[in-house]
């Protein structure tokens, strides 16, 4: 049985902090939060896993639980989407302690984009070195097919476009540099060590490697916008983990991030299909052995190799 935490001495939402849209996170604030999980955990992992959409069975499947839910961490935000049951999993995959986000923020749910990727720091301060991030997405190259796996080699940061940044405000060089390089964000060990496990799993022709864009969402795109981000070089779409990423890679973690194809995107006006969530959280339920033993062989992999 899971062990499930209460936080007796606040109520729920009590302690959360009331700041507006352009006021982010304090170190000492993100302090709090990490001490308040580390004296209820015995243990301090060094993975993290953020699971997407559907993809909740990725802290199924972890050993010796203890799970938070958002509503008890001080200072976290809450998780409002379905397919994203909101709480923070500690437990062991293959005798290695991870720690597990069940439940992800976006920006679409109304929360700026630092304190949609707040978890990747508190994940930092608990000694968190390598990050694995699961998304659901929409496919655009003509490749993919539904239920595919795309290793993300990187990332167009659409919503960086515009000015809207995680890292946008002052800079705290305690977590890291005010101009962080974002040319390596994703770990070349780590993608190829996907595609061997992927091999090794008789899954290789259905994952690929490729570039992930987010958008603000929450609708889905129109065709001609689809048929831009195709020109522009993006194998598949959504609405999340690049905020994660340039956090972690802000704070130094070593990043893995794959999208699971949960649809193919229309880019004929002439289909009649609608993409909807339900299907994408369907397709993440349908995948999700496939998805466990990958991510395991990973977790694995990241604590005998330590890749920098
Ligand atoms: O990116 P994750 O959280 O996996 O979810 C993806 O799926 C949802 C749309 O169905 C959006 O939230 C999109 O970002
Ligand atoms: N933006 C976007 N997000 C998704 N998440 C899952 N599928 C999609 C998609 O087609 N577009």
């Amino acid at each position: 049985m899971p062990q499930v935490c209460t936080n007796n001495s606040h109520k729920n939402g009590a302690k959360k902090t009331d700041m507006n849209n352009d006021e982010s996170y304090t170190y000492e604030n993100l302090s709090e939060t990490a001490e308040f999980l580390l004296t209820r955990v015995p243990f301090k992992p060094s993975i993290g896993i953020i699971c997407g959409s559907g993809m909740g069975c990725l802290a199924d499947a972890l050993e010796n639980k203890k799970e938070f839910p958002y509503e008890i961490i001080p200072h976290f935000p809450v998780s409002t989407v379905p397919g994203h049951m909101g709480k923070l999993v500690f437990g062991y995959l293959s005798g290695i302690p991870v720690v597990c986000m069940q439940g992800r923020f976006h920006y679409y749910e109304g929360y700026p984009l630092w304190k949609c990727a707040m978890p990747v720091r508190v994940m930092k301060l608990i000694g968190v070195s390598h990050l694995i991030a699961s998304n659901a997405a929409g496919g655009l190259n003509d490749k993919f097919k539904i239920g595919d796996i795309m290793l993300v080699k990187d990332h167009i940061n659409m919503l960086g476009f515009a000015g809207n940044n995680p890292l946008k405000g002052p800079n705290d060089e305690r977590f890291g540099p005010r101009f962080p390089p974002m040319n390596k964000a994703y770990n070349r060990e780590l993608i190829d060590q996907g595609k061997k496990v992927a091999r090794e799993l008789g899954m290789g022709g259905m994952v690929h490697e490729g570039t992930y864009t987010c958008l603000g969402g929450p609708n889905f795109e129109t065709v001609a916008e689809l048929r831009m981000l195709k020109m522009l070089g993006a194998d598949a779409v959504g609405m999340s983990t690049v905020h994660e990423v340039i956090t972690a890679r802000h704070c130094d973690m070593t990043v893995l991030a794959f999208s699971l194809i949960t649809n193919i995107c229309i880019t004929d006006y002439e289909c009649h299909d609608k993409p909807n969530h339900e299907e994408v959280m369907d397709v993440g339920k349908m995948r999700q052995d496939t998805l466990k033993l990958f991510v395991k062989k990973l977790v694995e992999y990241i604590a005998q190799h330590n890749p920098q």
